[in-house]
């Protein structure tokens, strides 16, 4: 694995990047439709050339407009993952998979036994003699995760890989990714829309919007507190780090309670993730004992139209009704509880 240097501009696309991605690191890419994110991928796959630029892996130039290098896609190192698997569709999954090391010059019988080696590590040994039309969409998706990482890349480039999977799937493949990602230290970037993928796979979030970089940080930080506008729609969520426990997350404001991703063991790090809209706000500790009641002290709170944002200690926001918020007499520096119902929280695994 190796790290990514990229600098480069595309005149037509109005894309100008300058980007360094550490050695084992995984970015997530964010933006709106048509902000530069594909044509970043292009630029470091070799299927764009910029007018300006260089692009570097470890200690090989991959692209160097000055001198003209240009070391072509399939002899970068570098696999693409997109939205839809794009099988061959006239192979089967095993060969499918084989396909890169035999065109890395393997023998047959040995390329077939790292194939096999992948698809076993994406737990679809089952499909190998399937051919692509015989498989779902997160079976497919599976199969291309496999044949990329058979290739051993230097670099793994994932754009939208959840995207085109249903709600029931998109979880099974994001786990996979998430093993490949972390227990291998591989360098990426995923290009995502879903805070989701950002919180469970990167280290680092980059916003392009217009062709620019016009955010990067650390992935809590960008979540909770974005500095660009993009970064502020996409997030919007509650977002509470801890350590999954036998009754909940433990975080620093108490044990959250909410709906717990299956590979949330106790012991390990995960984010409870809820909407502001989920979140009632009361002024006085609530009877009956809800099971998540977080005491927290206001900040500030920002009118919507119909809808109050309140902004409050922890980075926590609730979204209530401008009624409400008037009846209630909310004001910055008061103390409140926020109340979510535990069908409302989701608690997944973190990166
Ligand atoms: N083949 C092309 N020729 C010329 N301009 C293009 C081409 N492809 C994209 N563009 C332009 O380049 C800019 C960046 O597009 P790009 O596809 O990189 O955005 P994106 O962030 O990947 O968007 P999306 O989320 O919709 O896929 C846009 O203004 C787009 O219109």
């Amino acid at each position: 694995m190796s790290r990514l240097q990229v600098q480069a501009s595309v005149d037509e696309r109005d894309f100008m990047v300058d980007l360094e991605v550490d050695e084992g690191s995984t970015v997530a890419v964010l933006g709106p439709n048509g902000a530069g994110k594909s044509t970043l991928l292009g630029v470091i796959s070799g299927l764009l050339r910029p007018d300006r630029g260089r692009v570097e892996l470890g200690d090989r130039v991959l692209t160097d407009t000055a001198s003209g290098a240009a070391v072509p896609p399939h002899k970068r190192s570098v696999a693409l993952l997109a939205q839809q698997a794009l099988l061959f569709p006239h192979l089967t999954a095993l060969d499918n998979v084989a396909f890169a090391p035999r065109s890395a010059g393997k023998r047959r019988r040995v390329a077939r036994e790292a194939a096999m080696r992948w698809l076993k590590a994406v737990d679809a040994v089952e499909f190998a003699d399937r051919t692509p039309h015989q498989l779902s969409g997160g079976q497919a998706q599976r199969i291309a995760v496999a044949r990329a990482l058979a290739a051993d890349p230097e670099l793994l480039l994932l754009d939208e890989p959840m995207a085109a999977l249903d709600v029931a799937t998109a979880p099974a493949v994001r786990s996979l990714l998430r093993r490949v990602l972390r227990e291998d230290g591989r360098t990426a970037l995923i290009v995502t829309h879903d805070p989701l993928d950002v919180l469970a796979l990167a280290d680092r979030v980059i916003v392009v919007e217009g062709g620019r970089i016009v955010e990067d940080g650390p992935v809590r930080r960008v979540l909770t507190r974005p500095r660009s506008t993009f970064g502020a729609r996409i997030a919007g969520t509650n977002l509470l780090g801890g350590i999954v426990e036998a009754d909940g997350l433990a975080t620093e404001v108490g044990v959250v309670h909410g709906l717990v991703d299956d590979d949330c063991t106790a012991g390990t790090a995960a984010a409870a993730v809820f909407l502001p809209s989920a979140v009632a706000v009361y002024t006085e500790p609530p009877h009956g004992s809800p099971r998540n009641a977080l005491c927290v002290e206001i900040g500030e709170l920002e009118a919507r139209g119909a809808t109050v944002l309140v902004r409050a200690s922890g980075g926590l926001t609730a979204e209530i009704t401008t009624a409400a918020a008037a009846e209630l007499t909310l004001e910055p520096g008061a103390t409140v509880w926020f109340v979510i119902k535990a069908t409302e929280i989701r608690i997944h695994r973190a990166a």
